[in-house]
């Protein structure tokens, strides 16, 4: 069994002139949380759609649950759950009737435990106490609920989630979010697409960033954290030596400033350097400690020393070219 639960290769779908996916490599490793975040028409739709067999691709593969699609559409599609722009429901039938005409119209749903599955659902999303009421007189969290107990009728391997909180109340996000955190508990592979970077921070394991169509990263949000570049900040009255210490360990600095810090004595300068590696994984990349005692052996004065990170929003500004929507 293969590790991914979804892989692609040069995933590509054009519209006309228009590429609205181009050429993505997507590696989704079972079990995680993979958040897919993109400002709006990055392609994140467009692509789980032909993920879903929903729209063709135009170029490129996709492996879905170890299954070719859309060759093994009908093989994979039973062990995913979806909610992709919001299910269409009966407005006039109950939250619990709809659940039943799409479990029927599920070919692998025995209808003997209908009944037992839908209840099952509709409690899980914790919608029970509505499950008699009208959908249409659902709220929009409500809805979004039922969509999710649509997607979990069956036990899934995979779930698939197209902005699952787009349009919802804090109330419902927080919701949603916290159902999801339980899909994930027992061990379904999530895959959610979001704009928003404090859902996917807060929620996800795995990042994939689109931007204009590209995939522009991908990995755990750990590495993402640290793929951000950092800067050593060291306050000092002796600037010259300090940089050429810094220089002689590799690291490139910037213009010398004065120090802000309301503790600096008058005389005290900011040399600043980029610093890849504040936890010696990069190879050969002296440590921040290395740093301190390199310093203080050339007999630079260390008034203060700081390793500042790029923040993630920093980082998808920089991998985008476009800010966030970064409320949570
Ligand atoms: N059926 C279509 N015909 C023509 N263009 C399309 C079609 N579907 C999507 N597009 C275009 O492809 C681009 C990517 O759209 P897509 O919906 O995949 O982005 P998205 O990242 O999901 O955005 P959003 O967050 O707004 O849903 C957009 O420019 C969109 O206008």
């Amino acid at each position: 069994m293969t590790e991914l639960a979804i892989e692609t290769h040069g995933l590509t779908k054009r519209f006309r002139a228009q590429t609205a996916v181009d050429g993505i490599d997507l590696a989704v490793p079972r079990g995680s949380v993979f958040g897919f975040l993109g400002p709006n028409g990055s392609g994140k739709t467009t692509t789980i759609r032909m993920l879903l067999g929903l729209v063709g691709a135009t170029a490129g593969q996709a492996r879905v649950l170890g299954g070719d699609m859309p060759r093994a559409l009908h093989d994979v599609l039973p062990r995913v759950g979806a909610l992709v722009e919001g299910p269409a429901f009966a407005p006039f039938l109950s939250g619990a009737a709809n659940l039943r005409r799409f479990d029927a119209a599920d070919r692998h749903a025995p209808p003997a435990t209908r009944a037992d599955r839908v209840a099952g659902a509709l409690d899980r999303v914790g919608l029970a106490h509505a499950a008699r009421k009208k959908a249409g007189a659902y709220s929009l969290g409500m809805k979004q609920r039922l969509g999710l107990a649509n997607a979990l009728l069956m036990p899934r391997d995979l779930l698939v989630l197209d902005e699952p909180t787009n349009g919802l109340d804090p109330q419902g996000t927080r919701e949603v979010r916290s159902l999801i955190r339980s899909f994930a508990a027992d061990g379904t592979t999530v895959f959610v697409s979001s704009h928003l970077l404090a859902e996917v921070e807060q929620l996800c394991t795995h990042v994939g960033v689109m931007s204009a169509g590209r995939l522009v990263a991908q990995g755990t949000l750990e590495e993402f954290r640290r793929s951000g570049e950092s800067r050593v900040e060291v306050v000092t009255p002796d600037p010259g030596p300090a940089r050429a210490t810094l220089e002689r360990l590799g690291l490139a600095t910037d213009a010398t400033g004065p120090a802000h810090d309301s503790d600096a004595a008058a005389s005290d300068a900011l040399v600043t350097a980029r610093f890849t590696a504040d936890d010696g994984i990069d190879a050969g990349a002296p440590t921040a400690d290395a740093i301190v005692v390199a310093l203080v052996a050339d007999g630079v004065r260390v008034r203060g020393f700081a390793v500042r990170r790029t923040s993630l929003e920093q980082r998808f500004v920089e991998l985008t070219g476009e800010g966030f929507d970064v409320v949570a």
